[in-house]
């Protein structure tokens, strides 16, 4: 005990300036193009990196580390090795002060964690199989509003495929969101923030939302608050079918949320055979359509994958069909028409005189 906590004291960083102190020695005034909301308060840095659990002699990616806060409570908490990606580089300065505290330690990428390669960020012994533990690599990051759900999408999608940061194998993530995306999120059936990011995440992982940090806590203070949730890849998705088309099943079946399911579900169908399959549909996945989407389990939503997917391969044009398209082209050809009909060229019906 007494060895394990003098090993833990040894990764601890050396005095170096406040965050506070740093960003008025940097000058770092916080950009809100790049949602920048810092937090400046150590002990509630420290307490995000506790909801990733044990970091001993772990890999982290951090992403956005801004002045570098959260950068401070990974590297104290006994990591073996930290990567940061940030986007702006008025940090740069003020991390490598911090990289030149914690020697080896701390790898600063500049760039932007949307395109960055992650699955050649870290050595290739961190992997473990996929159907093991965990490996000891983490994603941390208390991330900008702007990119938060583009990202988790990018990450689930490449969970389902095993690629990006998942190519190492069920890499856990512990990330901020505005805390109503963070309730969408852990959200369960039946509950008003139930929505396709609920049945998205839940689908592939273990979601816990861990707790809420009031707004008033960053620096400077952002409109709402902030949840942190914690994401552990399940060994097995919940729904057997590819990752684009549990999306589009989701997406459909959520565009009418208060409706009836079935309303959503027949926008899987081009007009022409839309309530013949939708009843074929609904009927194969054994799901009462007049159940609302909320209202619905991830179970029934692997009934809906798999009946939609069963229909595709008798018809494969279906899998292209999109709904907002067919609506897109049908209003054109609606403002054509309008033009069209109000052209002082337009025939009248009445012959012209001959000149
Ligand atoms: C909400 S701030 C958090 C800063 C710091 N981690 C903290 O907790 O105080 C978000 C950070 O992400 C950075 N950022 C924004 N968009 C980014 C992107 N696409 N890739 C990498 N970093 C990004 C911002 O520059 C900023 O430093």
């Amino acid at each position: 005990m007494m060895a394990a906590s003098g090993k833990l004291a040894s990764f601890r960083l050396p005095p170096l300036p406040t965050v506070g102190e740093l960003i008025k020695l940097y000058n770092l005034r916080a950009e809100k193009q790049l949602s920048q909301n810092f937090l400046l308060d150590l002990r509630l840095t420290d307490k995000i990196v506790r909801q990733a659990g044990s970091l001993r002699d772990a890999h982290v990616c951090e992403v956005g580390p801004g002045p570098g806060g959260l950068t401070r409570s990974i590297l104290n908490s006994g990591v073996s090795d930290v990567l940061v990606v940030e986007k702006d580089t008025r940090f740069i300065p003020g991390l490598k002060l911090l990289s030149e505290a914690a020697p080896g330690r701390l790898r600063i990428v500049h760039g932007d964690i949307l395109t960055y390669r992650m699955d050649r960020g870290f050595p290739e012994n961190v992997s473990k199989p996929w159907e093991e533990d965990p490996p000891n690599l983490h994603i941390i990051g208390n991330l900008p509003f702007s990119v938060a759900t583009a990202l988790i999408i990018k990450w689930l999608e490449n969970m389902a495929d095993r690629t990006g940061p998942f190519v190492y194998g069920r890499t856990r993530l512990t990330l901020t969101f505005q805390k109503e995306v963070a309730e969408r999120l852990t959200a369960s059936t039946g509950s008003k923030q139930r929505s396709r990011l609920s049945i998205m995440a839940q689908n592939l992982c273990t979601v816990r939302n861990c707790f809420t940090i009031p707004g008033r806590a960053f620096v400077p203070k952002p409109e709402v608050d902030v949840g942190v949730v914690h994401f552990t890849p399940l060994v097995q998705a919940q729904i057997q079918q590819p990752f684009k088309l549990v999306e589009k099943v989701v997406r459909n079946v959520f565009q009418f949320r208060r409706k009836h399911c079935h309303k959503g579900v027949e926008k899987l169908f081009p007009e022409a055979c839309r309530v013949e399959l939708t009843q074929e549909m609904m009927r194969k996945a054994d799901v009462d359509p007049v159940l609302r989407p909320t209202e619905l389990t991830i179970p029934q939503f692997r009934a809906l994958a798999d009946a939609y997917a069963h229909l595709c391969t008798q018809e494969a044009s279906l899998l292209s069909y999109e709904f907002r398209e067919e609506l897109r082209v049908k209003n054109l050809a609606r403002k054509i028409k309008k033009i069209a009909d109000t052209s002082p060229d337009k025939p009248t019906g009445v012959p012209r005189q001959p000149c």
